[in-house]
């Protein structure tokens, strides 16, 4: 698991690590760090020696690494240039470093360059980027490097323009190709549209994590934590102990979301799947593994609810998301069954005390909380679920999983060939059986939108995606996760 804090953590910490050392370590290890990358980058394209390196450097601390940065740079050959964006406001002993080294300032954008680091704003951001920051930041998707390709942007600690909390990017931002982030990673590198500016995150450690005293505010889950949270059948197990999963979900109008559910469903680690709908003789059909009824009243035993996918929004749908809602049984509510609950019809259906898992898009986010995801999308996440007592998955592009409790999780792998009509079934199918297993319901919805991102992405390899190739792609996917 990875782990991310926001701004007032990293300075605490940061206040007491500065405490225990001689003045300026920090920001020695900083850049050594970040020049070490640098120069990883350019051996990759031509070497250190003659690179153009441009710095662009603003007033605080993160000019003063992009200066040392680049002084070792230029001690190594390149040419290094920097662009200072508050000439009457740079840190001095970062620039007398600069050149000592033999690296210079400009005034301009050079017509050449091969890497451009990104020293305009760090942690220390307030805002929008300003008038000439935001100008050189539109510029540099056209400066080129000796190979005539796009010049490689390196951001210090994080792209300038992003807000670093929230992850939001509010206007002019950077777009790096590598992010250099000292000591602890920030929620801008794994949230919102900020996460996308970042591209690799590479973390320098300056011995920040052991005085980080506080929760992170985001977590991270990687490829190791779903191989050791996966359920795996053992000698004992029958289709009963490893769970049973009911979905309640399609409909006349709607057929193919009950297919897709059941195909998300079948791929997880649950022992049986049984539906309750409509759609049950496609079902069947599509599935023959799956035990099928009409309605939930009528489908027998399981240990987890899914509800809402395509199920429609009419009095029938009302009765069946009010019989699921009555069981004492973890219940996941997706698209239509969200919709329903705006209104409190089921306020008085919702105090249970089985859990309850949310998984709205945006829209549906808004129709329930009255209002749209916005800038912290993390927040968002949050505020809803201690507001409904559920755990809330918010899809998009970094989809967020938030607990009643405040924790907050975002999920790496998704991708935009997501998004396409009936994935979010998908999702919905293979998160309820990882409820019907017996998973506590944010670590499941943690792990289902993990895989579920693979599988979007091992899809799309393939070319355009649909949802039935999410689905297909699953069983690959957890084959390679869980060896
Ligand atoms: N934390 C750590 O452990 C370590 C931190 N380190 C480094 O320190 C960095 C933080 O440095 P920092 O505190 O000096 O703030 P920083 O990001 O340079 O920005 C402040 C300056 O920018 C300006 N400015 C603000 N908003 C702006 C805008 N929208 N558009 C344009 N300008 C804007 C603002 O101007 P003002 O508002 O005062 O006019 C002020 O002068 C951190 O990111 C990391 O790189 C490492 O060295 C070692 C370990
Ligand atoms: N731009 C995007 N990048 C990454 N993932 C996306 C993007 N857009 C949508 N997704 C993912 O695709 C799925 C779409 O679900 P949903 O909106 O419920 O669709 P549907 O109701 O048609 O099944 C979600 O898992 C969501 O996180």
């Amino acid at each position: 698991m990875r782990r991310a804090w926001r701004v007032a953590d990293v300075r605490a910490a940061e206040k007491t690590l500065m405490s225990q050392l001689p003045d300026g370590t920090l920001m020695q290890r900083a850049a050594a760090g970040l020049a070490r990358r640098c120069a990883l980058l350019l051996d990759q394209s031509g070497g250190v020696y003659g690179a153009q390196v441009l710095l662009l450097v603003g007033s605080g601390d993160n000019g003063g690494d992009t200066l040392y940065a680049g002084a070792a740079l230029a001690r190594r050959g390149a040419q290094v240039r920097a662009l200072l964006l508050t000439p009457e406001r740079v840190h001095l002993a970062g620039l007398a470093a600069l050149r000592a080294a033999g690296g210079f300032t400009t005034r301009d954008l050079p017509v050449r360059s091969d890497l451009v680091l990104d020293g305009i704003v760090g942690i220390g951001a307030s805002g929008g980027l300003r008038a000439p920051a935001a100008a050189i930041v539109r510029a540099l998707p056209e400066l080129r490097g000796r190979t005539g390709e796009r010049a490689l942007v390196v951001a210090v600690d994080v792209p300038s323009g992003v807000a670093v909390d929230t992850g939001d990017v509010p206007g002019e931002a950077v777009t790096a190709d590598v992010t250099v982030t000292f000591g602890c990673l920030k929620p801008a590198h794994v949230v919102g549209p900020a996460a996308v500016r970042c591209g690799l995150v590479d973390l320098v450690d300056i011995g920040l994590e052991p005085v980080l005293v506080t929760d992170p505010a985001v977590r991270v889950p990687e490829a190791a934590d779903l191989a050791a949270w996966w359920p795996r059948p053992g000698a004992t197990s029958d289709k009963y102990t490893r769970g049973v999963v009911g979905l309640a979900t399609g409909s006349a109008g709607y057929p193919g979301a009950a297919l897709l559910s059941s195909s998300g469903a079948l791929a997880g680690p649950a022992g049986m799947v049984r539906y309750a709908g409509s759609a049950h003789r496609e079902v069947v059909r599509a599935h023959p593994s799956v035990v099928v009824a009409s309605r939930v009243a009528e489908a027998g035993r399981v240990q987890a609810w899914v509800c809402g996918s395509g199920l429609g929004t009419g009095d029938d749908a009302r009765t069946e998301l009010r019989s699921v809602l009555a069981t004492s049984l973890p219940v996941l509510l997706d698209a239509d069954a969200i919709t329903l609950l705006v209104g409190g019809e089921h306020a008085e259906d919702l105090r249970r005390d089985a859990p309850l898992v949310l998984t709205p898009h945006d829209g549906e986010f808004k129709r329930l909380a009255g209002e749209a995801p916005g800038a912290d999308r993390a927040g968002a996440a949050a505020r809803l679920a201690a507001w409904t007592n559920a755990v809330v998955l918010l899809k998009g592009d970094r989809t967020i999983v938030a607990t009643p409790g405040g924790e907050i999780w975002a999920n790496p792998t998704g991708t935009p060939a997501l998004a396409t009509a009936g994935t979010g079934d998908v999702l919905a199918g293979l998160l309820g059986s990882l409820l019907a297993a017996g998973l506590p319901p944010v670590r499941a919805a943690v792990m289902a939108a993990y895989v579920h991102g693979l599988a979007g992405r091992r899809a799309a390899l393939d070319g355009p995606v649909t949802a039935p190739d999410v689905a297909s792609a699953l069983r690959p996917v957890l084959a390679d996760l869980l060896g």
